[in-house]
C-alpha cells in the first residue's frame, strides 16, 4: 500500500530537517512516512505510488495531539455547565457516571472518535471507565489512543486494590494493539482523590508493565489549599516524596497544572514530565491560567488537551490552539506570550512525543499521521504565515483529510470509517436514556 500526496505546502514541525516546503510532496508507504521533498520540479511526477492525493490548496501537517480526554464524557456534552468543578464532578457528574453502561462509553467514545477525526486530531491520551469500549472504538475510528483507567479509591486499600487490577487488565488486553495505534497508561485521577501511596504503587505498576502514567495535577486552587492543610506541601512535592514524577523508565503525563509554583515548574522541568495544557476547560470552570509561557521557557514540554466534553464543550484542538494563545497574553499581559508557532509545537510536537515517539512531526521513517487543512477558504484568504493561519484563523472544520498509520480515515471531508449518521443517532440516544436515569429518585 503506497499513497503520494503532492502539490501540498507541507508543513513539517521537523526543526533540524525539511521546515516547510511550499510546494513539497510526501510518500507513505505501508504505515510509514518514506519520502518527503519539493516538488518544484515536479520530483514527484518519477514516482508511482497506489494512491495519489493533489493536495493544492491545502497545508499538510502532522496530526494534532489531544493530551487530556476523557473520550466516554462526550455524552455529557452540555450536562451541566457553570458551575465550579467540585461541585460539578460531586452533584452532576459523578451521579450522571455512576448510570453509565459499557454501551453508553462505546458510542460516547465513537462520537469522539468522529469528532476528533473531522478537527485534525490523530490522537488522543484518554482516562475513564470502561476502557475495553473506547478501545474498541479506537480500534474501529483508526486513530491513535493512549488509554488509561481513571482510578479513584480516596485512601481505601480495598478499593484501590481493585482499581489497580482494573488499570493492570486494560494495559494487558491492549498494550500494542491494531497495529500499535492502542496503547496504554495507568491514570490515579487526582493527587485529591487518591492518597499518596496508592499513586506510588501505580507509578510502580506502570514502570513493571513499561507503560506511562497520566494524572490531574494543581487543577484548582481549593486542590492547592487542601495539600497544604493536610500535608503541609502542594501536589507536586507531595507525589515526588514517591518518586512520581522520575521519567527514566516511562513518560509521565500531567494534566491541567494550573497552580504550579516556579519551584515545581523547575522540578517537572529537570524531570521531564509532560504538561497537559487545557486551557478551555480552565476557563470553563474559572480554574485559572496555567503559567505555561513559564513552562516553555524552563523546558517543560508542554502538550495541549481538551479536557472531556462536559467542561470545554468539544474536542476541537484548533479552537484550543487560539485560546491557548490569547489566554497566555492576557494572562501575562504581554502579546509576545506564546508565539503561534510555539502552539503549533505543543499540539503537534510535544503530544506526539508523549503518545510515540514517531508521530508529531513529518519525516522519513516516522508514522503516517497527517492532516490536509484546507486554505481554499474565505477565512484561510490570504495566509501569509502559516503557523499564524492555523493557530489563530484556521478551523477544526476546514480539515478535509485525515491519514493515520498510512490509512485514509477522511477524504475530502467524506469520513471512510464509520457511518456518521448511526454513529450520532446512537450516540444521542445513550445519552438522553443516560440523563434519564440519573435523575434523582422522588
Ligand atoms: O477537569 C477535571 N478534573 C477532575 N476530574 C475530571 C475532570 N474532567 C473530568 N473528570 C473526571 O475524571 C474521571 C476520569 O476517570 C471522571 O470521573 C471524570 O468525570
Ligand atoms: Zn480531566
Amino acid at each position: 500500500m503506497s499513497i503520494l500526496i503532492k502539490n501540498a505546502y507541507i508543513v513539517t514541525m521537523d526543526k533540524d530537517g525539511a521546515g516547510e516546503i511550499e510546494n513539497g510532496f510526501l510518500l507513505i508507504e505501508n504505515n510509514l512516512i518514506s519520502k518527503i521533498g519539493d516538488n518544484s520540479n515536479n520530483a514527484a511526477d518519477s514516482i508511482s505510488a497506489g494512491t495519489v492525493i493533489d493536495a493544492k490548496g491545502a497545508i499538510l501537517m502532522p496530526g494534532l495531539s489531544n493530551t487530556h480526554t476523557h473520550l466516554g464524557m462526550t455524552l455529557l456534552r452540555g450536562y451541566a455547565d457553570d458551575m465550579a468543578l467540585q461541585a460539578w464532578l460531586e452533584t452532576k457528574i459523578w451521579p450522571a457516571e455512576a448510570n453509565l453502561t459499557a454501551e453508553d462509553v462505546y458510542y460516547g467514545s465513537l462520537l469522539g472518535c468522529l469528532e476528533m477525526i473531522r478537527s485534525g486530531t490523530t490522537a488522543f491520551c484518554d482516562m475513564y471507565f470502561f476502557m475495553d469500549e473506547t478501545a474498541k472504538a479506537v480500534e474501529k475510528a483508526g486513530i491513535r489512543g493512549c488509554l488509561s483507567y481513571g482510578m479513584i479509591e480516596f485512601g481505601d486499600e480495598e478499593k484501590g486494590n481493585k482499581e489497580l487490577a482494573t488499570n493492570e487488565k486494560l494495559v494487558r488486553d491492549w498494550q500494542g494493539k491494531a497495529n500499535g495505534r492502542i496503547t496504554t497508561m495507568y491514570g490515579p485521577h487526582a493527587p485529591n482523590t487518591c492518597c499518596q501511596s496508592f499513586i506510588g504503587r501505580s507509578k510502580e505498576a506502570a514502570e513493571r508493565d513499561g507503560v506511562g502514567v497520566h494524572i490531574h495535577v494543581l487543577e484548582t486552587e481549593a486542590e492547592l489549599n487542601q495539600m497544604k492543610e493536610n500535608h503541609g506541601m502542594c501536589s507536586v512535592h507531595h507525589l515526588d516524596a514517591v518518586d512520581f514524577w522520575n521519567t527514566e523508565k516511562i513518560p509521565v503525563l500531567a494534566a491541567h497544572c494550573v497552580w504550579m509554583s516556579d519551584g515545581d515548574i523547575k522540578l517537572f522541568a529537570k524531570k521531564g514530565v509532560t504538561v497537559s495544557h487545557n486551557p478551555i476547560s480552565n476557563m470553563k470552570l474559572a480554574s485559572g491560567i496555567a503559567p505555561i509561557q513559564k513552562m516553555l521557557d524552563a523546558g517543560v514540554s508542554v502538550s495541549l488537551g481538551t479536557d472531556g466534553c462536559a467542561s470545554n464543550n468539544n474536542l476541537n484542538l484548533f479552537e484550543e490552539m487560539k485560546t491557548a494563545a490569547l489566554l497566555q497574553k492576557v494572562g501575562t499581559m504581554s502579546p509576545t506570550a506564546l508565539p503561534a508557532k510555539a502552539v503549533v509545537e505543543m499540539a503537534t510536537v510535544n503530544g506526539g512525543r508523549v503518545i510515540d515517539k514517531q508521530t508529531g512531526v513529518l519525516k522519513a521513517g516516522n508514522k503516517a499521521d497527517m492532516i490536509l487543512v484546507d486554505i481554499q477558504k474565505a477565512n484561510a484568504t490570504p495566509v501569509f504565515d502559516v503557523y499564524s493561519h492555523l493557530v489563530y484563523a484556521a478551523a477544526g472544520s476546514d480539515v478535509k483529510t485525515m491519514i493515520v498509520d498510512g490509512k485514509i480515515l477522511m477524504e475530502n471531508y467524506k469520513v471512510l470509517v464509520m457511518d456518521e449518521e448511526e454513529v450520532m443517532k446512537k450516540a444521542k440516544e445513550c445519552a438522553f436514556s443516560l440523563a434519564e436515569r440519573a435523575k434523582p429518585k422522588k
